[in-house]
C-alpha cells in the first residue's frame, strides 16, 4: 500500500486526488498540506513543516498540484524525507524548471503538464501528424476555467514542444491589428471562462483540408486518477527522472 501526501490538499485539483484516492485499495491519502489547514475527505490537512510531517506520516510519494513557490520548497523537503514526489503543477519559469529536476538526482521525480491518458496520445498524434502535413499552417488553442492563473497551459506549451521538436515554428501569443501570418507561425491562443476543466486542439490546415486534433476533460478526476496512477509506479523506484508516458505505457 502506498502512503501518498498531497500538496495543495484544500484546491481544486488537491481535493479530488484525495477523493479519488478513496476509491482506491493500492493507496491511501494520509496527509495534506496548504496554506489553509483543516481536513478534507477526512485526511488531515497540515500546514507544518513539510519533511517532518513526510517523516511522522511514514508518506512514500507526495503528489502536488499547487503553485511553483510551494513546489520548489516541497521538493526539497521530499530530498529531506526522500520520499518520491509527482508534480501535476504548471506554470514554473525556466529556474524554477531547473531546480525541480535537480532534486531528482536524490529522488524519483515524475512531473506532467497533463495527467490524463488521452493527452499522451494526443501527443503522440500531433507529433505523426506534423511530421505527415510539412507545409500546413498550425494553430494551438486551449480552454480553462475562470480561476487557471497560468497561460498558456502547461499541456499546451508541452504540446508546442512536441510541434517544434518536428517542425522550426515561431510561436505567436494572440492577434492583433495588422497581423499577417508569417509560414513558419504557429498562433497560441488562451481562452479562461467559468469551470471549463481543459480543452486542447491543434489544427493543421493546408491543401484544401483542415485537420483537427483535440482533447477535452470532463472532470478533473481523469487527472487525479493518472496522478494517482503515477504515485503508485514512482514508489519504490531509484533517483531519477521519469515520464507518465512510462507509466501508460506500464513500463
Ligand atoms: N498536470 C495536470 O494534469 C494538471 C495540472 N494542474 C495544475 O495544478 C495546479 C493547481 O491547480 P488547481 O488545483 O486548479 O489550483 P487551486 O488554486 O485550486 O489549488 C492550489 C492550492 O495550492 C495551495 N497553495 C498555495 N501555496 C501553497 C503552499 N505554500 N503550500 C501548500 N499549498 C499551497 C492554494 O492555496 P491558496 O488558494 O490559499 O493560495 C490552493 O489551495 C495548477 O498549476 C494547474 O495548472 C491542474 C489540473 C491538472
Ligand atoms: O489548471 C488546470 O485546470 C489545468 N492545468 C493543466 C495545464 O496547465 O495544462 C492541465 C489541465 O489542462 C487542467
Amino acid at each position: 500500500m502506498t502512503r501518498i501526501a498531497v500538496n495543495g490538499a484544500a484546491g481544486r485539483m488537491g481535493q479530488t486526488v484525495i477523493e479519488t484516492a478513496a476509491d482506491r485499495d493500492d493507496l491511501a491519502a494520509v496527509v495534506g498540506f496548504d496554506v489553509e489547514t483543516g481536513e478534507v475527505d477526512g485526511v488531515p490537512v497540515v500546514a507544518e513543516d513539510v519533511a517532518d510531517a513526510l517523516a511522522e506520516y511514514d508518506v512514500d510519494v507526495v503528489v502536488d498540484f499547487s503553485v511553483p513557490a510551494s513546489t520548489l520548497p516541497l521538493a526539497a523537503a521530499c530530498v529531506e524525507a526522500d520520499a518520491g514526489l509527482v508534480v501535476g503543477t504548471t506554470g514554473f519559469d525556466e529556474d524554477g524548471m531547473e531546480d525541480l529536476v535537480a532534486a531528482s538526482t536524490s529522488i524519483p521525480l515524475l512531473k506532467a503538464t497533463n495527467f490524463s491518458r488521452g493527452i499522451q496520445v494526443l501527443q503522440r498524434t500531433v507529433r505523426e501528424a506534423v511530421r505527415a502535413l510539412d507545409g500546413y499552417d498550425l494553430e494551438l488553442m486551449e480552454s480553462h476555467h475562470n480561476g487557471k492563473v497560468d497561460a498558456p497551459s502547461g499541456t499546451a506549451k508541452t504540446l508546442l514542444e512536441v510541434v517544434q521538436s518536428e517542425r522550426d515554428v515561431e510561436p505567436v501569443y494572440g492577434r492583433e491589428g495588422h497581423a499577417p501570418r508569417a509560414e513558419d507561425e504557429i498562433g497560441v491562443f488562451a481562452r479562461r471562462a467559468g469551470d471549463i476543466r481543459g480543452e486542447h486542439e491543434l489544427i493543421l490546415a493546408g491543401n484544401d483540408e483542415v485537420v483537427s486534433l483535440s482533447h477535452h476533460a470532463e472532470d478533473r478526476a481523469v487527472f487525479a486518477a493518472g496522478a494517482l496512477d503515477a504515485a503508485a509506479w514512482l514508489a519504490g523506484r531509484d533517483a531519477g527522472q521519469y515520464d507518465f508516458g512510462e507509466v501508460v505505457d506500464g513500463a
